[in-house]
């Protein structure tokens, strides 16, 4: 067997000298043959915290069998991983994007220290993902992602009607339970029965959202981010990609020849197509940072302008994922983009195919009658529903997720909120009226710290019945369940200087998602006086990992990394 093959293990593992560390790993199960092999990490997101990730241990273990049987000889050390789900709205969710970069930050080290020459990751909720791949980017080693795949709808008869359900209906009915709809009873039915089982958030939030682009930037293997985590076709997936790794090591094939500019490309028609997250935005914009490829929001605004919206999935739409893999998945939609010219085939993926390649080998076609996704002539939007505005409230861009059925235009008058939690308060007591636009601040990255997403205000408007009528702009961002005429990732943030930081109660804001604009009915005369008069609050932490991660994180329009400017 070649070094060539064992870069970064045979200066750990050859060699009279290394005998202490091959002692070290008879003792996890190595044999004599095993250190001429591959040494393969399989980096698992396992916990209990979550459903997301649950059952990732299993997952962890196939990918490593494939890796040996193809091979390698593989290594399975595990990763954190938080749950939005549980901790949204409260004090806690500013661990969240902190913990993308905890786990980045981790998986490198492993991989770094124990001198692996490839490796597996499997991420299953939404900042674990985005994570792996930029481990994957910053160590340029052969490098597969998998998902854990998609949870299943829960079911339940609210109102005398059967309702499939998942954990922003429970959102939704914590509103739906503050404006009197819904009796207790019928939240405790919701919260019950929503979420039944292993998996991640069923709609084309975050987590389905990242899959997909990672899979259309080749990162992982087809059709694999449209998988059930309870799935013969998921544990097939982790075995496989277990082997691809070794291929890639065969064929020498990296990370970075994967990750191009235009992979990214690929991965942003792919959201737009699938109507994804507002946080696809900051976490491709990372991943991009960590693969050391320029791309911009205004990125997100080009390639939004010749690419529809096609997918009818929640939030704003009717079906849940689990349908999406009923249909086929999304390689029969990237083989409809790529007939359209709107992907490039010629990228290189995980396959040791290109994305072209892999598209043609597939035989899976969409059936007749299907209304998961529309025909590129029938489109919901014809263009992105993610815009990335500016105006004199966010000189250095904003994300809004515009579907249509919002209206595409706002204007309404300022409710000025310095924390989410005294916005949530004020929506569930009544506090808020048709024409307000609520503003949240003091929730960016530097200043929360953390962004965190606004799910609890942006539901609870939704349950009161206010998702036409009020509108919210935050410096925070939003989870992939949020909808409604919603702006976040306001830059400058409020904590920097920013024009958010400045509003008060009654200005009045107009947002533009034709135009792409956010403004305050103010001249530049009057921001200044107002600016001239405003100072830098104290920082909410001084001490621990979100001290840290203030001091070190860059804007949302850079992807809110930390690794950047050191
Ligand atoms: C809890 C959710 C819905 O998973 C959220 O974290 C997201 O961003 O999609
Ligand atoms: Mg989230």
């Amino acid at each position: 067997m070649s070094d060539e093959r064992r870069p970064y293990s045979s200066p750990m593992l050859d060699g009279p000298d290394r005998a202490p560390s091959r002692g070290m790993l008879y003792a996890v199960g190595f044999e004599k043959e095993d250190f001429s092999k591959p040494h393969i990490g399989i980096a698992s997101t396992w916990s209990q915290v979550t459903p997301c990730n649950i059952h990732i241990d299993r997952l962890a273990k196939e990918s490593a069998k494939g890796a040996d049987a193809a091979g390698g000889k593989a290594v399975i050390f595990n990763t954190i991983t938080i749950s939005d789900g549980i901790s949204m709205g409260t004090e806690g969710m500013k661990y969240s994007l902190v913990s993308r970069e905890v786990i980045a930050d981790s998986i490198e080290t492993v991989v770094g220290c124990e001198g692996m020459d490839g490796f597996v990751a499997i991420g299953g909720c939404d900042k674990n993902m985005p994570a792996c791949v930029m481990a994957m980017a910053r160590m340029n080693r052969p490098s597969v992602f998998v998902y854990g795949g998609t949870i299943l709808p829960g079911c339940a008869t609210i109102k005398g009607k059967e309702e499939q359900l998942d954990i922003v209906s429970i959102f939704e009915a914590v509103g739906k339970h503050a404006s009197g709809e819904f009796s207790d009873e019928e939240l405790e039915t919701v919260e019950s029965c929503a979420i039944p089982g292993e998996g991640s958030c069923g709609g084309m939030y975050t987590a389905n959202t990242m899959a997909s682009a990672i899979e259309a930037l080749g990162m992982s293997l087809p059709n694999s981010s449209a998988q059930a985590a309870v799935s013969d076709d998921k544990m097939r997936d982790c075995f496989d990609a277990g082997a691809a790794v070794l291929n890639l090591i065969d064929k020498g094939i990296k990370p970075r020849d994967i990750m191009t500019r235009k992979a990214f490309e690929n991965a942003i028609t792919v959201v737009i197509a699938l109507g994804g997250s507002t946080n696809a935005v900051l976490h491709l914009l990372g991943m991009a940072s960590a693969a050391e490829v320029e791309l911009s929001i205004d990125d997100f605004t080009e390639i939004g302008k010749r690419v529809p919206l096609l997918a009818d999935l929640k939030p704003s739409g009717r079906f849940v994922m689990a349908e999406l893999v009923r249909i086929g998945g999304t390689v029969p939609l990237m083989r409809m983009l790529l007939e359209a010219g709107l992907l490039h085939g010629d990228c290189m993926t995980v396959t040791g195919k290109t994305m072209a390649e892999n598209l043609a080998n597939s035989p899976l076609v969409y059936p007749e009658g299907q209304e998961v996704i529309r025909p590129l002539d029938n489109p919901i939007k014809k263009d992105s529903h993610l815009r990335i505005l500016y105006g004199n409230i966010a000189p250095g861009g904003a994300v809004a997720k515009i579907t249509g059925k919002e209206g595409e235009s706002f204007t309404g008058k300022a409710k000025v909120f310095d924390s989410e939690d005294d916005a949530m308060k004020s929506i569930l007591e009544g506090g808020i009226q048709d024409g307000d636009v609520i503003v949240i601040r003091r929730e960016g990255p530097k200043g929360g710290p953390g962004m965190r997403e606004m799910l609890g205000p942006t539901s609870a408007i939704m349950g009161r019945g206010l998702g036409k009528t009020v509108a919210l702009i935050t410096d925070g961002r939003f989870s992939g369940g949020s909808h409604g005429f919603v702006v976040g990732h306001i830059t400058p943030e409020a904590h920097e200087g920013g024009p958010i930081g400045l509003l008060v109660d009654g200005d009045e804001i107009t947002i533009d998602a034709v135009n792409n604009k956010i403004s305050v009915n103010l001249d530049d005369e009057a921001l200044q006086a107002r600016r001239d008069n405003w100072t830098q609050p104290e920082p909410r932490y001084t001490r621990g990992v979100l001290a840290k991660y203030a001091k070190l994180v860059t804007s949302a329009s850079e992807g809110a990394v930390t690794d950047k400017y050191l």
